[in-house]
């Protein structure tokens, strides 16, 4: 707390070696030659940070969605800017050019995550058991390689089936949960969070669970509840001096997470093991590769409990992203119903009434894929923050070693310069020429060493329910209900609005 960015300013030097010709914008400008020399640092411009406070009060508006609040200061500050929060330096970047250079060009050196403490919390105390939340270990790049590679059905034809299959077999629950509710005002979210946990759970550790189940009920509203909280940003992260004044929320927390990880161990982990021992020539999904990982004959390759445990936490929370963006899905089309109009006709004209959606049909599914990217677009959450872990440059401002470095996507996602009307749901902005185009700067998932590893799954699990959905029902809100849709964050509250499913004729 005590280094705020003006005493690094005025106390600390950091000697970088700065490319000249790299620079798009003024930083290093003033050097002389095209050589590789060693400039003077020029920090990032920023608002001047208080003592304690470091540059909260510049956010302070800007609460419920913070990363307005960046770009409204990258207005004033330009687009690479120094911000001092909770005593740890801060650079905040907008610009795509400038995004792409961490993100790839110098990949290697911001591949770590901030030390925060609801980071911690989440993870039994320490966040290197996080896939998403650690730092790029070995271990990491092992556990990563192998979830990215199964997630994005890399050289083994049987996932994809299998998740194909997780999915097919969901849909006629769905259903059926939904035709028991028709012409009734029902809380969607719930069966529509039962419904991605399963298809997560079918696919991940082939085990379904029934939506009556309380104790799968309770599971699910507690990833629900952690995906809210890692949603949303919290005093603690700025001033953590403040952290013993919420030990509720805090023991909150940790109860949650302790809850999920039983679960996990007793309800899945150990049932399956059992199944792997009596047949280990059986690989049907990822916890089985788990397992394999296990036995490793190998000490220094071989994974412990814990290991696998929060790769399964961290793989099944992301069951709650689903759930939560496919009711911004069914919020935007509530509130523009000739999107929905649209998706009911591409559905009647390209698969029919009659026919079970397929994955293979998606890529006759212009406007359907189309209004999945624009919901990510308008939704604009967050890429998670990366750190420095070198004193390096962007655009050729010097960025110390430990640095957070915040990548404005909301910025990207909503500048005018990039989009024609950012501000209006317009999923035809993603066809052109009969193709579905995507801009460069287009990057929800992110880019590079540390992008998401959902990836491929959300775009197909939203599609096919999506598309079961609106091919069965029409979805419409009760009387004076308006869907609340906040911006810069995927996650909704539980009760977040009700709808009507009533049958098509
Ligand atoms: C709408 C849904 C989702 C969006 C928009 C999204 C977006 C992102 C973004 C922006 C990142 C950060 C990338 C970076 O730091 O450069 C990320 C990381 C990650 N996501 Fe997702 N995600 C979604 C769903 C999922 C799902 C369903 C899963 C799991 C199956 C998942 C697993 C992960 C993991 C493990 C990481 C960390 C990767 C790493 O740090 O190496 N995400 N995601």
């Amino acid at each position: 707390l005590q280094a705020t960015l003006q005493y690094r300013r005025n106390k600390k030097q950091v000697k970088l070696v700065v490319r000249r010709k790299n620079t798009s914008n003024n930083a290093s400008s003033a050097k002389g030659s095209d050589d590789l020399e060693i400039a003077q640092p020029i920090l990032p411009p920023g608002p001047t940070p208080l003592p304690i406070l470091g540059n909260a009060h510049n956010l302070a508006e800007y609460k419920n969605c913070p990363y307005e609040g960046f770009t409204a200061l990258g207005k004033k500050y330009g687009r690479v800017y120094s911000l001092s929060l909770g005593g740890t330096p801060h650079v905040v970047v907008g610009n795509f050019n400038d995004i792409k250079e961490v993100l790839i060009t110098k990949g290697n050196k911001f591949d770590a995550r901030p030390d925060l403490l609801r980071f911690k919390l989440y993870f039994g105390g320490d966040r290197e058991k996080s896939l998403a939340l650690c730092d790029y270990s070995e271990l990491q790049k092992k556990r990563i390689t192998m979830v990215r590679n199964y997630l994005t059905f890399r050289g083994e034809k049987s996932f994809f089936e299998s998740f194909e299959n997780s999915i097919a077999v969901e849909m006629p629950v769905l259903k059926d949960k939904l035709d028991r509710q028709l012409n009734k005002t029902i809380n969607a979210k719930e069966i529509l969070s039962y419904c991605a946990m399963n298809i997560f759970t079918g696919y991940m550790c082939s085990k379904k669970f029934d939506y009556q189940d309380e104790i799968f009920q309770d599971l699910v509203r507690k990833y629900d509840y952690i995906f809210e909280d890692i949603n949303n940003s919290h005093v603690i992260d700025v001033l953590p001096i403040l952290a013993p004044f919420f030990s509720s929320y805090i023991n909150s927390l940790k109860n949650t997470t302790s809850g999920i990880k039983k679960f996990i161990m007793n309800s899945v982990i150990q049932e399956k093991y059992k199944q792997f021992q009596e047949n280990p020539n059986r690989i049907s999904d990822i916890l089985d590769i788990c397992f394999l990982m296990y036995e490793d004959k190998d000490e220094n390759e071989r994974w412990d409990w814990d290991t696998i445990l929060y790769i399964m936490e961290d793989l099944l929370g992301g069951s709650s992203a689903i759930s939560n963006i496919i009711m911004r899905f069914l919020g935007y089309i509530l509130l523009y119903p000739e999107a929905m109009q649209k998706l009911q006709e591409e559905i009647d004209n390209t698969i029919g009434r009659d026919q079970v959606p397929l994955l293979s049909n998606k890529k006759d599914m212009l406007y359907s894929q189309a209004t999945v990217y624009e919901i990510l677009r308008i939704t604009s959450s967050p890429i998670v923050p990366h750190v420095a872990t070198e004193d390096t440059s962007i655009g050729g401002y010097a960025v110390e070693k430990g640095s957070v470095i915040i990548l404005n996507n909301y910025e990207m996602n909503t500048n005018p310069d990039l989009w024609d009307e950012p501000d209006k749901f317009m999923p035809e902005r993603f066809i052109v020429d009969g193709n579905i185009k995507k801009p460069a700067h287009f990057i929800p998932f992110s880019t590079g060493k540390r992008s998401c590893v959902g990836v491929k799954i959300v775009v197909d699990i939203v599609y096919i329910v999506t598309t079961t959905i609106l091919q069965r029902y029409n979805v419409s809100l009760p009387e004076g209900v308006t869907p609340q849709l906040p911006k810069g964050k995927i996650s909704l509250a539980w009760d977040c609005f009700d709808m009507i499913f009533t049958l098509r004729d």
